[in-house]
């Protein structure tokens, strides 16, 4: 589709979900997207191709959808490029994963400072798997070390920060697909409309705008990742090499199921979602990470450890929440205890400090360390109880 609109998107992260989710929906609804990476050979491909296809593989067969009209710029070694981008885009959108949000913020800063304060603010959107992930962006760029004190006052006319969920799995993709990217078909964007109330919401097919997103960002995380999560680690204790080759063990269908009870079990009471509702949404899921066309290994789901065992993610965020109003934890433990075991991953360098944490550290430091958790907590010695095992595992092997 052309650009129609005259609108330009900067889009952070020409990765999986980049490329094949938020990118495809902003270039369906009409923006130019300029892409902003570190990968050289990837912004050269980027540059060098000038379309690629997005294909939706499943049960009910395969699609294509035709993405064109964009560039790719390198954040490292054309940062001024990229704020003038910035200075002129209608929308920032980044998909590089949690921990990297500190390091797109000066530049993203930079390009807001430059904004006039007479124009549509710019919207910004995270789009990770973390709770309150474009807080996260705001707060680095409201860093003093980003954005002059002075200026604060006035960012609002400038620049306004929404969070989302976003919901798509998109496998590590064959290297000779070039940026072809294969995916599921079922999506969900969900974003939060209120900063955008008095400016206008982005004119962005397919997302769905709430007032409050805490229980759509917490039902995801905790029933999708959670699920694929568990799957994962388990997969890998056992050997299995995707996620659909791990759901094929009984027992560990079993632990998938344990877990997202126990989620739905907390989800239910705490954001009052219907329990029917919440069990068919968990049905889904386990079907959706079981699809046996995507091939998603489970090292790319058990990615960044250390990530997820901390204290807001998939496992220990409901689990310790759970224990806290006497609700079973027992899948969860089991699944937290897999992520432990999760060390020294060829590739994944979480798992590699995972491994020295652990053999460095008492179980206690390693709880409180590691997940955040304090010894007044409920969950606390049960996931003490988790480490002191693992460890114990190592030292025999
Ligand atoms: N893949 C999925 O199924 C999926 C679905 C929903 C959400 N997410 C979330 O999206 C994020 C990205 O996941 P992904 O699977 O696309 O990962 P990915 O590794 O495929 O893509 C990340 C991209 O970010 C780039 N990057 C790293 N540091 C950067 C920097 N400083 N500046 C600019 N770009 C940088 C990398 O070069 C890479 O191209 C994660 O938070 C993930 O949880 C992924
Ligand atoms: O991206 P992560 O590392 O937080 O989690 C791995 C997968 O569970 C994740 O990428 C899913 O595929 C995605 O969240 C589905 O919407």
């Amino acid at each position: 589709m052309a650009n129609t609109t005259g609108k330009k998107a900067v889009h952070f992260g020409a990765g999986n979900i980049g490329r094949g989710f938020v990118a495809c929906f902003l270039h369906n609804s009409g923006y130019e997207v300029v892409f902003a990476d570190v990968n050289g050979d990837l912004i050269d491909t980027i540059n060098a191709t000038p379309s690629y296809k997005v294909i939706e593989v499943g049960s009910e067969g395969t699609s294509e959808n035709v993405i064109t009209n964009y560039r790719a710029i390198n954040s490292r070694t054309h940062e001024e490029d990229l704020v003038e981008e910035i200075r002129t885009a209608d929308i920032v959108t980044c998909s590089v994963g949690p921990n990297i949000l500190k390091f797109i913020a000066p530049v993203i800063a930079k390009g807001i400072d430059r904004r006039s304060d007479d124009e549509t603010p710019l919207h910004v959107i995270a789009c990770e798997n973390a709770i309150g992930a474009t807080d996260t962006l705001a707060s680095h760029i409201k860093d003093a070390k980003n954005t002059d004190a002075a200026r604060l006052e006035t960012l609002h006319l400038r620049a306004r920060f929404a969070n989302s969920a976003i919901d798509r799995i998109v496998p590590a993709q064959d290297p000779n697909a070039g940026l072809d990217v294969k995916l599921e078909k079922f999506f969900e964007w969900v974003v939060d409309k209120t900063p955008f109330e008095d400016i206008g919401i982005p004119p962005i097919e397919g997302i769905q705008w709430v007032d409050n997103l805490e229980p759509f960002i917490e039902r995801k995380l905790y029933t999708v990742n959670t699920g694929h999560a568990t799957a994962a680690y388990h997969g890998y204790y056992r050997r299995k090499r995707t996620v659909y080759d791990a759901l094929q063990d009984k027992e560990i269908m079993a632990e998938v199921r344990g877990a997202l009870t126990e989620t739905k079990n907390l989800l239910v009471a705490k954001h009052g979602i219907d329990e029917e509702a919440q069990l068919a949404y968990m049905n889904k899921i386990i079907k959706r990470i079981g699809n046996p066309h995507l091939e998603d290994a489970v090292e790319r789901v058990g990615r960044a450890p250390l990530r997820k065992l901390s204290r807001k993610e998939r496992f220990i965020g409901p689990a310790a929440e759970a224990a806290e109003n006497d609700m079973p934890v027992k899948y969860l433990l089991d699944a937290i205890e897999m992520t432990f075991r999760f060390q020294n991953v060829e590739g994944d360098d979480e798992s590699k400090e995972l491994s020295t944490i652990m053999s460095e550290n008492s179980a206690e430091d390693v709880v409180a360390k590691v997940c955040g958790i304090k010894p007044t907590e409920k969950i606390y010695p049960r996931l003490v109880e988790v480490v002191k095992r693992v460890q114990a595992d190592s030292q025999e092997e």
